[in-house]
């Protein structure tokens, strides 16, 4: 049922590895060219644009397969009458694959009385594929032919068989085979214009195929290239100019490390980068070409590099087991946003989810999720008392989610920071629930980070991740700041990697991290 799963989305480590060979080549392109031997990612510029034009009709051919309503078998009023037409009776039944026939017998089983379940259906979210389900449906009308229509259509039998008898008799086949209707092709909303390529390119140079990427992730990486634009404004044209002046020199990297102060990168992240450069700058001569690629070399190894000797590159929710992931964060970081947008992907990936209200400390904040569970489908477990103890409401919905083979439970939390031991507290209290309720359970902790407050937000984030066993953190907020750079404070500080990014406020504006395509907006968009 999953159109593409985002948690799993493909990625060629060969084509990394190709990658990396050509940043050592810095100015050897002829071991640049070997080293693109080896890996499925397009060679040259006419390549991408081949790989792109692929990727395109592809992506047309997809879009038309889903839009066009397949089958409307209208048959064929015969011409023979200009009676008054019976008009459809209007269809009675719910419609299939319409919310009202989801099972709504799906409630647990063992949840404590006091806890609410706010069900999707209470204000069910219409996505574009329930409105193509629902358009199918209403082109079948129910055929309950009334009286007076029964009698016309006895009329037109008894004419047509009068017809038949005075006609000349001719045993000419019919024209049996009327030339097919070809179904109108249904254009999908993209251009295989400048954005289209740049996003093409990143995802060729990755290793994938043409045949196997989606929309979603070429407008995605258009999303995120324009939310770094500001970032990237100050960062990178001014880069480009001081590394464009020729090869790499003492001036040249000053001027660098300035820069990635300013975009909010922090002390510790530049000093690193900048001894990084400048070491390979004694090396090797580097040309401007060779010093970016050196550069974005060493952007992407920091923001991987708390994920060494981890495979689990990517965060995926574990199948056929219970996860649970524990969201923090101060309010107004995004957190809510955060388990709507997460939700939405989890359940378009084919997951089972449910999101626990366990911030129970302002009303307004269970209020806020429970719209954002209707907007993505997905059940919402809350305590409509004032003030309620967290900690229950987590109970609570890790029962409902064990009675009904939920497979990813999102658990929204407080994020009140006046006192690190309160926060701590609450936190473990909420931990040792989920530990003894689910002790085979996946559990992991995401910190939700705004990533417009720069060098505070790590300051934040360090309390987070000495008051939580954190397994990473969600940069929200990318679109419109120029502190984009944060993300490599928050990984080079805190050693904690980066798992989603948040650029704007609507559901689809939440991915999976990927320091590829992050490092390729920020420098290259
Ligand atoms: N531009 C932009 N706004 C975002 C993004 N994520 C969240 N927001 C906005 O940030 C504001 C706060 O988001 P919430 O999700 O309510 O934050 P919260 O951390 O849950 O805060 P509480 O509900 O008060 O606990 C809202 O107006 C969101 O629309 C993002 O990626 N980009």
């Amino acid at each position: 049922m999953s159109s593409f799963n985002w948690f799993r989305r493909g990625y060629d480590e060969s084509s990394e590895t190709e990658d990396a060979k050509t940043d050592e080549t810095t100015n050897d392109s002829t071991s640049a060219e070997a080293a693109a031997d080896d890996s499925d990612a397009p060679a040259s510029a006419e390549d991408y644009l081949a790989w792109a034009k692929a990727a395109y009709q592809n992506i047309q051919q997809q879009q038309a397969t889903v839009e066009e309503p397949e089958a409307e078998p209208e048959p064929e009023p015969e011409p023979v009458e200009p009676e008054p037409e019976s008009e459809p009776e209007p269809a009675v039944e719910a419609p299939v694959g319409s919310k009202a026939a989801a099972p709504a017998a799906e409630t647990p089983v063992s949840t404590d009385v006091s806890t609410e379940i706010s069900t999707p259906e209470e204000t069910p979210a219409i996505t574009e594929q329930e409105e193509a389900e629902e358009a199918l449906t209403e082109v079948t009308p129910s055929v309950a032919a009334p009286f007076w229509a029964k009698a016309a259509e006895a009329e037109r039998e008894a004419r047509l068989a009068k017809l038949k008898e005075t006609a000349i008799v001719e045993p000419e086949p019919e024209p049996e085979s009327e030339p097919e209707p070809e179904p109108p092709m249904v254009m999908p909303d993209v251009d295989l214009d400048e954005a289209f390529l740049w996003s093409a390119e990143v995802l060729a140079s990755q290793g994938r195929r043409p045949d196997d990427i989606s929309l979603e992730e070429i407008t995605w990486l258009n999303q995120l290239r324009q939310g770094l634009g500001k970032t990237r404004r100050g960062l990178v044209n001014q880069l480009k100019a001081v590394v464009g002046q020729g090869p790499l020199n003492e001036d040249a990297i000053y001027e660098i490390e300035a820069l990635l102060l300013q975009a909010d990168v922090g002390v510790e992240a530049t000093d690193q980068i900048i001894e990084a450069l400048q070491s390979k700058m004694r090396e090797a001569t580097l040309p401007p070409e060779a010093a970016i690629r050196y550069l974005k070399k060493l952007l992407r190894q920091m923001l991987d590099s708390p994920l060494e000797g981890n495979h689990n590159l990517l965060f995926v929710p574990e199948g056929e087991q219970l996860n649970i992931w524990l969201i923090v964060g101060v309010n107004g970081a995004g957190k809510t946003t955060t388990i709507g947008k997460l939700t939405h992907i989890a359940k378009k990936s084919g997951y089972n989810c449910l999101i626990a209200a366990a911030d129970t400390f302002r009303a307004a904040a269970v209020e806020q999720v429970k719209v954002w569970g209707a907007r993505s489908g997905v059940d919402v477990i809350a305590n409509p008392g004032q003030n309620t103890d967290p900690a229950a409401v987590v109970f609570d919905a890790i029962a409902a989610a064990q009675s009904r083979n939920t497979e990813l439970l999102l658990v929204d939390t407080a994020g009140r920071l006046q006192n690190k031991k309160n926060l701590m507290d609450e936190l473990n209290k909420i931990r040792r629930i989920v530990d003894k309720k689910a002790s085979d359970a996946n559990v992991e902790a995401l910190l939700v980070l705004d990533a417009t407050l720069g060098q505070n937000g790590v300051r934040q984030a360090k309390v987070f991740s000495e008051a939580a066993n954190l397994s990473g953190v969600v940069l929200t907020k990318l679109d419109g700041t120029a502190k984009g750079g944060v993300a490599l404070a928050v990984v080079q500080q805190l050693g904690l990697p980066i798992r989603f990014i948040g650029a704007g406020e609507g559901i689809e504006d939440l991915r999976p991290f990927s320091s590829y395509e992050f490092v390729e907006a920020l420098l290259s968009g």
